[in-house]
């Protein structure tokens, strides 16, 4: 299977490394992308051909993995247009929609093998999460070759209607950020309470890898082992007083309804042109 990407930033990257070390053979993958750098990087990592513009080898590919920013896309796509024929081409860009994308790629009529999909950073070693919906006309063969590819570096979760695909970026395209953040201020409150900072990384780090790999091992919901936890009148107890006074449940669920609400923004917006 050829798959070629177009745009080898921070994503790209993440995609391609965890196809090679699950089993993808990098002379397989290319990648186009501007950066000059950003493809020496590319190569010499993954060992993948990586080149500055979509030539016939790249097109000579099974799927095309749309992977460079939303702002981007249209102009990246004027060179493509009319050229495809039977390349499945996979967007994971935030906000773009089907429509747009196909009308964008198109020739005389929109081009429709079509998937778009939201992956997540943690497919860089294999533990990503990805949302796709495909265009009505894709046939099982074309969903099936989205399926390997994505599920090569994650689990998968398909879509029956485009519209929630701005809710999975809300919640799990950019959720490793909010964790990410959330390990920030739990080693910043580490090293407050006077730990050197290695040990208030890993005790940051472990805990939070500990909690998600116990309720993802659990029969039993978050709520529950949260309660598990909580010793009455105990030091959990103080801590989550503390956490919903700050609103801290209404602050998560307000973070993914701006990134949401962003997506559909960006869609909006970019779709008019
Ligand atoms: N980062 C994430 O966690 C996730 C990102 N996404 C989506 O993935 C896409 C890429 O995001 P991300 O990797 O973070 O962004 P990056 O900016 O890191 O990567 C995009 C890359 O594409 C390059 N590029 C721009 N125009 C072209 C072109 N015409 N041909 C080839 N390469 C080009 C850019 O170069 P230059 O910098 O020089 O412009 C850049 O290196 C976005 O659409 C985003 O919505 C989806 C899920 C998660
Ligand atoms: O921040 C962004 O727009 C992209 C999409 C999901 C994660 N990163």
């Amino acid at each position: 299977m050829k798959i070629s990407f177009l745009g080898g930033g921070n994503m790209a990257a993440a995609l391609i490394g965890g196809m090679v070390e699950r089993g993808f053979a990098a002379s397989d993958i290319q990648v186009v992308e501007l950066d000059a750098a950003n493809r020496e990087r590319l190569e010499q990592r993954f060992g993948v051909r990586a080149c500055a513009a979509p030539d016939d080898q790249v097109l000579a590919c099974d799927a095309l993995v749309l992977a460079v920013k939303p702002q981007q896309m249209k102009s990246a796509l004027q060179p493509l247009a009319g050229r495809l024929a039977t390349q499945l081409v996979i967007s994971i860009a935030a906000g773009l929609r089907l429509a747009d994308l196909g009308r964008w790629l198109g020739g005389e009529r929109p081009y429709s093998r079509l998937v778009r999909c939201m992956p997540n950073t943690p497919a860089l070693i294999g533990a990503g999460i990805t949302g796709l919906v495909a265009d009505p006309t894709v046939d099982v063969a074309g969903r099936d070759l989205a399926e390997r590819v994505l599920a090569a570096v994650g689990s998968t979760v398909w879509l029956d209607d485009e519209r929630k695909m701005d809710a999975v970026t809300g919640v799990s395209g950019s959720g490793p950020a909010y964790v990410f953040h959330f390990i920030e201020a739990l080693e910043a409150a580490g090293l407050a309470q006077g730990f050197e900072p290695a040990t208030a990384r890993k005790l940051a780090i472990d805990t939070v890898l500990g909690a998600a790999r116990l309720a993802a091992a659990s029969d039993e919901p978050p709520a529950v082992l949260r309660e598990r936890v909580t010793s009455k009148g105990g030091t959990t107890a103080a801590a989550l007083a503390h956490l919903a006074a700050a609103g801290w449940h209404d602050i998560v669920v307000g973070a993914v309804a701006a990134a949401t609400a962003r997506g559909r923004e960006l869609g909006d917006e970019l779709g008019k042109d």
